[in-house]
């Protein structure tokens, strides 16, 4: 028998029963769900990360839709569980959803939501701030200053690089790649390329056409090149940035010997998922090669950090907040709300999940669809004609 979890509940008399694993940012994901006759439980439980059965004892014995963190292991168990208490709904509050058994939710009839959009700029955004901390070593300058060191202005003192001019790498150029790459080009004239299983033709565009204005403007243009290889952007780029998804094609994309093939003096930025290093192999790299300096926001065993990382004064580590403005986590839980809501009452999927804006505005209702469900076509529900 499962111990009780902690709960606080809003509308105990709504018709419909809809969980969230955590307390989320905001009060627009509760009044939206409220207004629709949902019954909404937030688990207030203390520890951070829930077990398995800890979620199972949230699910109870009557549970329509479940709203989950990605710290949750979402496999057969709880998708048995959430259907055998009549659920038909969970989305995660993010985008990633390697946490997800898919398959087992499809078996199941649940439709498995995510959070895409509300968060690609504010996760480019932690990119950019990881590429510019590392080229210019403010978090190594931050503890010198704090520790009483700076005794005055010196010509070799933190010495780091200048971005403008060299070329920017980027992995996985999807909504939050591309948006990283537009703002390393446009904001510090790099030049890009970029490695992705599709074209980015939007990025490629606003590449040329920035190219053109400069020359136009008598500056050096910046350009851009799509790589037929990952290795070619490793070899090529002084910063490069991770933003595939994680799969079983990009766990340890970057390995050893991936590593040894970068510049000795690049920078790596990793915002995707912490498995997509091989985080072991990079602690080595960083202790062979001092100037190769990294940022990083994901872990390969989270909260956990590889042994010797921390010690390393050529990493900059950050505990995987690059999601984290108000404006993109109230969004986040407004759109993982909708999707479940969605399920419940039976709506259509909206049909461009990159899309979400209308979603998001806070002076009108949004649509009735669910913003973004990743398996809606294995379970063949209707798109939304709006
Ligand atoms: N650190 C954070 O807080 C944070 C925040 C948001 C997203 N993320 C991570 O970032 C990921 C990307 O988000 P997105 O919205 O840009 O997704 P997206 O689907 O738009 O982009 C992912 C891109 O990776 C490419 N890709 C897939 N497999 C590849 C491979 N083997 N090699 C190269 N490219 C490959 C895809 O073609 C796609 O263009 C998410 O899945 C999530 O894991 C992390
Ligand atoms: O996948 C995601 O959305 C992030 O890791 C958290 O924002």
């Amino acid at each position: 028998m499962a111990k009780p979890v902690s709960i606080e509940v809003w509308n105990p008399n709504g018709k419909y029963r809809v969980v969230s694993t955590k307390s989320m940012p905001g009060t627009r994901w509760i009044n939206l769900l409220v207004q629709q006759d949902c019954r909404v439980e937030i688990c207030t439980e203390k520890k951070t990360i829930l077990s398995v059965e800890d979620i199972i004892a949230l699910i109870g014995t009557k549970c329509d839709g479940v709203i989950g963190q990605l710290t949750e292991d979402w496999g057969e168990t709880l998708f048995s569980a959430l259907s055998k208490a009549g659920g038909k709904a969970f989305s995660n509050m993010a985008v990633g959803y390697n946490n997800v058994d898919v398959e087992a939710a499809t078996k199941y009839g649940v439709a498995v939501g995510n959070t895409p959009g509300v968060l690609t700029e504010t996760t480019a955004e932690l990119a950019a701030s990881l590429s510019l901390a590392a080229s210019r070593r403010i978090v190594e300058a931050d503890g010198f200053m704090r520790a009483g060191l700076y005794d005055g202005w010196l010509p070799h003192l933190f010495v780091g690089n200048l971005l403008k001019g060299q070329t920017v790498g980027v992995i996985g150029a999807g909504r939050i790649g591309s948006a990283y790459a537009r703002m390393m080009i446009e904001g510090f004239k790099m030049n890009l390329i970029y490695y992705d299983l599709y074209q980015a033709t939007r990025l490629e565009k606003f590449v040329t056409a920035y190219g053109q204005f400069l020359k136009a403007s008598g500056e050096e243009p910046v350009t851009w090149r799509r790589a037929s290889s990952m290795d070619e952007v490793l070899q090529q780029a002084d910063v490069i940035s991770l933003h595939p998804i994680l799969d079983k094609t990009t766990y340890h994309l970057i390995n050893k010997e991936r590593l040894s093939k970068m510049k000795k003096e690049a920078i790596l930025i990793n915002c995707s998922r912490g498995p997509v290093v091989d985080e072991e192999a990079l602690v080595e790299h960083l202790k062979q090669n001092p100037m190769f300096r990294v940022g990083l926001d994901v872990f390969e065993d989270e909260p956990y950090m590889k042994p010797g990382l921390a010690d390393m004064k050529n990493a900059i580590v950050v505990p995987h907040i690059a999601s984290a403005s108000k404006w993109t986590r109230e969004g986040m839980a407004t759109l993982a709300a909708l999707n479940v809501l969605g399920k419940i009452k039976g709506y259509p999927t909206w049909s461009n999940p990159n899309q979400v804006e209308a979603f998001l505005d806070e002076n009108s209702p949004p649509p009735a669809a669910s913003p973004s469900i990743v398996n809606a076509k294995a379970l063949g529900l209707p798109v939304s004609k709006l």
